[in-house]
């Protein structure tokens, strides 16, 4: 797909004038200074910039973690801004799955198991067979009853990706997902990103610091002091 096409496709999340400022203690510390952002189903966005920068923060924002201080976030063209604690918890575990660093994985469940904790409280009879279904989708099918000290990290990191993915999101919000894996490793989990994000259409984004990760994105923004100051794109343009 070319940016042409991508433009027709409506966005699955949009941050618009997004500033977000921390009060700590009388200092105020702005870390992000207006960012206008897209992400569309199908197109894997990574997010750089030195330490500081307002990465995590920008994440947390997307993954309606964190409220913007002004702007405005846009899910699925609806805006989300101003609702209650309830109704965002709601919303994010309908359209977000996360994906992080540290895998945080229940080191006393199985393989199985820890893919299916996002749906324990939805008495969901077909959770169960869909969890075995995305661990054989990463690759892990014959690691279903496994327990998280029994697997290496690139399969703690397939587990965590299958969880992510448990509820079907339209958007997988990933911090710094390679950043504990060796180079083989890390190439498996985005060509992973890759996969879900051609068959699944979803909207795949990563804080990262890793250039590997750039390489597979479609696009690169680059933050520096609370604002995108850069944007590449692997479209030709
Ligand atoms: N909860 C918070 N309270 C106060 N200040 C915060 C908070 N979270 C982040 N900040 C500040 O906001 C700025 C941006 O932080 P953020 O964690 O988003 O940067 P980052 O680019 O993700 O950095 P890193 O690459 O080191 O993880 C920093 O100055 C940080 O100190």
């Amino acid at each position: 797909m070319d940016t042409d096409d991508f433009a027709d496709v409506d966005p699955v999340i949009e941050l618009r004038g997004v500033r977000k400022r921390y009060d700590t203690g009388g200092e105020i510390v702005e870390a992000l200074k207006g960012i206008d952002f897209v992400a569309r189903p199908g197109e894997f966005v990574a997010i750089m910039g030195p330490s500081g920068s307002g990465k995590s923060t920008m994440l947390n924002v997307l993954g309606l973690l964190d409220a913007p201080t002004e702007g405005v976030v846009l899910l699925n063209g609806r805006d989300v801004t101003d609702l209650s604690d309830e109704e965002m918890t709601l919303e994010r575990k309908r359209s977000i799955g996360f994906v992080f660093q540290n895998f945080y994985l229940i080191p006393t469940l199985t393989a199985t198991e820890n893919v299916e904790v996002p749906t324990l409280f939805d008495d969901d009879p077909t959770a169960h067979d869909r969890a075995i279904d995305l661990l054989s989708r990463v690759g892990l099918g014959d690691r279903l009853e496994h327990r998280p000290n029994q697997l290496s990290g690139g399969q703690k990191q397939r587990v965590a990706i299958a969880r992510s993915l448990v509820n079907r999101p339209r958007i997988l919000l990933a911090d710094e997902p390679t950043g504990n894996l060796d180079r083989e490793t890390g190439r498996t989990i985005l060509e992973e990103f890759t996969r879900i994000k051609e068959e699944d259409d979803v909207a795949v984004i990563a804080v990262t610091h890793d250039s590997q990760v750039t390489k597979y994105a479609d696009r690169t923004i680059n933050l520096v002091d609370g604002l995108i100051r850069t944007e590449e794109d692997d479209y030709g343009t």
